[in-house]
């Protein structure tokens, strides 16, 4: 199966436009499996895999059913922002890699898929916070939540507004958040003055029982090229 994945890009190494990687739907199987893809970025990060917690599986197929109203989109995870981006990903996505995929092994990090409800200008995150985020003892680093909340907010304000920076994040860190455990990141646009884009954001247990963290943002919408391919 790698091989014939291997072997199909060797041939066709622009066979698939990035739009279409956005589009998991609109590529073969096996671009969709969680195992490695030998072609670096390719490979959908946001699809189950081994290190899934059976929580992180409930929540997953419950958005997914939830995506067959059309209400919700699950968004496709590659492991740099150029395979998101229009245009050839080879050109600016070599050497680089998201924060958040920066590391080879599942499971280990961030472990997460989103999903887009476009009509609530909301972004969720299925998160399972792995040991290599460990801040206090068996509990996940102040910074890595930020990072998530800061991803999923700012993953919210690029699909409804476009490119984004992020111009200010305020966190109210309320309960520690152990390692492995799966969690709900849920964030929204609450409203958009000319280039300013104001979400909300918090991090909830996948029961929804324990309310972890709350945040707000202010992300300055970017009305040019997106900023994040000069990253
Ligand atoms: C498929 C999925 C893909 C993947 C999706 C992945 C999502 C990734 C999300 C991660 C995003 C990041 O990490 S981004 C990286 C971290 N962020 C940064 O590095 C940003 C660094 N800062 C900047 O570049 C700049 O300061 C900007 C762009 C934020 C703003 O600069 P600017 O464009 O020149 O705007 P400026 O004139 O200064 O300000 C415009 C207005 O905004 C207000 N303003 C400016 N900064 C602030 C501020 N911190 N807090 C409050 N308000 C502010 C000003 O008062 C002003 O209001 P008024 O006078 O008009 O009323």
């Amino acid at each position: 199966m790698l091989k014939s994945c291997a072997n199909l890009l060797q041939r066709y190494p622009t066979l698939f436009t990035p739009t279409q990687l956005l589009t998991a739907r609109s590529l073969p199987r096996y671009f969709s499996i969680s195992s490695t893809c030998p072609v670096e970025g390719l490979r959908d990060f946001g699809l189950p895999n081994a290190t899934w917690g059976p929580n992180l599986h409930d929540l997953y197929n419950k958005f997914l059913e939830l995506s067959k109203t059309g209400l919700w989109k699950r968004i496709p995870s590659h492991n740099t922002i150029a395979h998101h981006l229009e245009g050839d990903p080879r050109e600016t996505g070599i050497g680089k890699r998201m924060f958040l995929r920066n590391l080879d092994r599942d499971g280990v990090g961030f472990e997460y898929c989103m999903f887009y409800n476009k009509a609530e200008s909301r972004m969720v995150c299925l998160f399972q916070p792995g040991p290599y985020l460990e801040g206090p003892p068996g509990y996940a680093h102040g910074g890595s939540v930020a990072t998530i909340i800061d991803s999923t907010a700012g993953a919210g304000a690029v699909y409804t507004c476009g490119s984004v920076m992020t111009a200010n994040l305020n966190i109210n860190y309320l309960k520690p958040i152990p390692l492995g455990c799966t969690l709900l990141v849920d964030s929204h646009v609450e409203k958009i003055e000319g280039r300013k884009v104001y979400s909300r954001c918090h991090i909830q247990s996948h029961d929804g029982l324990i309310l972890h963290t709350e945040a707000t943002g202010k992300e300055q919408n970017t009305t040019v090229t997106p900023f994040y391919l000069t990253f």
